[in-house]
């Protein structure tokens, strides 16, 4: 595998929490010369749908002038994707939407985290002939609802999603390029929960909606409306927790808060500590989602992020980012309105991230905190 990387400029991602390591004998993803996350796209309309999805948020990412004190996104962001300039720079209607590219005070340069001015700026380069671009039949903007609701829509979700670069070929295969949302992190933790009470979609293969619905009555998918699919946990003392899809699937409603809460765990911090900026980032998106009837996402995942290395709250960077969107559908493929089963999700995930901010019965988070022989 490293010569095979080696020789094509790009190295293994190691930053991955969820999702497979390989599909097809390839690597599921790897970064690239400048700093960006490579995902394997999966084959067909999955990976169209994927690449449509980010695109049209890409060319719907807000412009705000210079003038706003803030820095524009192509200059602002230190994830690691270089800003391939070129891109239009349509500026969207984002005005009627909760949390609409109305972006906090700058928190540093964090893509994603709460006070970020990553998510105002010009668009990227992805309008080029990419499968499932602008010029598709299946997602997007162009081809869905149309104006400046889907806009709007897509503008706000900008604040959330990581930017896009179009997709580069590697052994054949299609890979998208993604801005690596942990690339900020010195010591990157990171949480992946799969949001919805159901991660099948409308219309699905009968096949599919049995597997995944078997899947989410198993889980803590159609209980809690998520599940955590992986968790990488960066310590002070230098130790890597991690923890895979496989293990997600065996935690009950308990145990998905337990582990939230020991994701919040870097041998210092408190859960609060992370989880009030990560709260205050849900909400926002559940607002979004509340109002917005241009997309419904199936089975896409919320990565939560922190510094590991944080010896102080301000130090932690807490980040939200939303991901995946092989099942994401603009409205009008399947019955419109609202999408309540990914609000629902979110919902879930907020009531189950407030929980882990609380303390177990009788178990102050401060002695939680200094409790070093907690089960792990
Ligand atoms: N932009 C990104 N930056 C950093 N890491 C990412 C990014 N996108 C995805 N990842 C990592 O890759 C993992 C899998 O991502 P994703 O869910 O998009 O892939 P997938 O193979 O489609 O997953 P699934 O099999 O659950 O549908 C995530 O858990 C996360 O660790
Ligand atoms: O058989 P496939 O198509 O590769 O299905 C996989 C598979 O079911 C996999 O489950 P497992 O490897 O954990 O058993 C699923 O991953 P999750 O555990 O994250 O659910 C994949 O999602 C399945 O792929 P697909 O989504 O293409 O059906």
């Amino acid at each position: 595998m490293a010569a095979w990387t080696e020789a094509r400029g790009v190295r293994p991602y190691e930053n991955q929490v969820g999702g497979h390591s390989t599909k097809d004998g390839l690597p599921a993803s790897l970064v690239d010369e400048e700093g960006r996350f490579l995902k394997l796209l999966q084959a067909g309309e999955r990976g169209e749908r994927e690449v449509a999805l980010y695109a049209a948020v890409e060319r719907a990412r807000c412009s705000r002038p210079k003038s706003d004190g803030l820095v524009e996104n192509g200059s602002s962001s230190s994830s690691g994707g270089s800003r391939r300039g070129g891109g239009d720079e349509r500026q969207a209607a984002c005005g009627s939407v909760p949390g609409a590219c109305g972006a906090p005070p700058s928190s540093g340069g964090f893509p994603g985290v709460a006070g970020d001015s990553a998510v105002s700026g010009r668009t990227g380069d992805v309008g080029h002939a990419a499968p499932g671009s602008r010029n598709s039949s299946s997602t997007g903007s162009d081809s869905g609802p149309s104006g400046s609701g889907a806009d709007a829509t897509l503008c706000a979700l900008a604040r959330w999603v990581p930017r896009s670069f179009g997709t580069r070929t590697l052994c054949g295969r299609a890979y998208l390029a993604l801005e690596d949302a942990a690339a900020a992190y010195a010591s990157p933790c990171v949480l992946d929960a799969k949001i919805g009470l159901r991660t099948w979609y409308p219309g699905a293969p009968p096949a599919l909606i049995e597997k995944y619905r078997s899947k989410d009555e198993a889980t803590t998918q159609s209980s809690l409306g998520f599940r955590i699919c992986g968790v990488r946990v960066a310590r002070l003392d230098g130790s890597v927790w991690r923890a895979d899809r496989h293990w997600g699937k065996g935690l009950g409603p308990e145990g998905a808060v337990d582990a939230l809460r020991r994701f919040a765990d870097n041998g210092l911090l408190a859960p609060g500590d992370v989880f009030a900026p990560a709260l205050r980032e849900l909400r926002a998106l559940a607002a979004l989602f509340e109002s917005q009837s241009a997309y419904h996402l199936y089975s896409s995942s919320v990565l939560l992020l922190y510094e590991g290395a944080a010896r102080s709250p301000a130090e932690a960077h807490v980040g939200v980012r939303l991901i995946d969107f092989a099942h994401a559908f603009p409205a009008g493929v399947h019955p419109g309105g609202r999408d309540d089963n990914f609000l629902a999700g979110l919902r879930g995930l907020i009531a189950a991230v407030a929980a882990a901010c609380k303390a177990p019965v009788d178990v102050p988070c401060t002695v939680l905190q200094q409790d070093g022989g907690r089960s792990k």
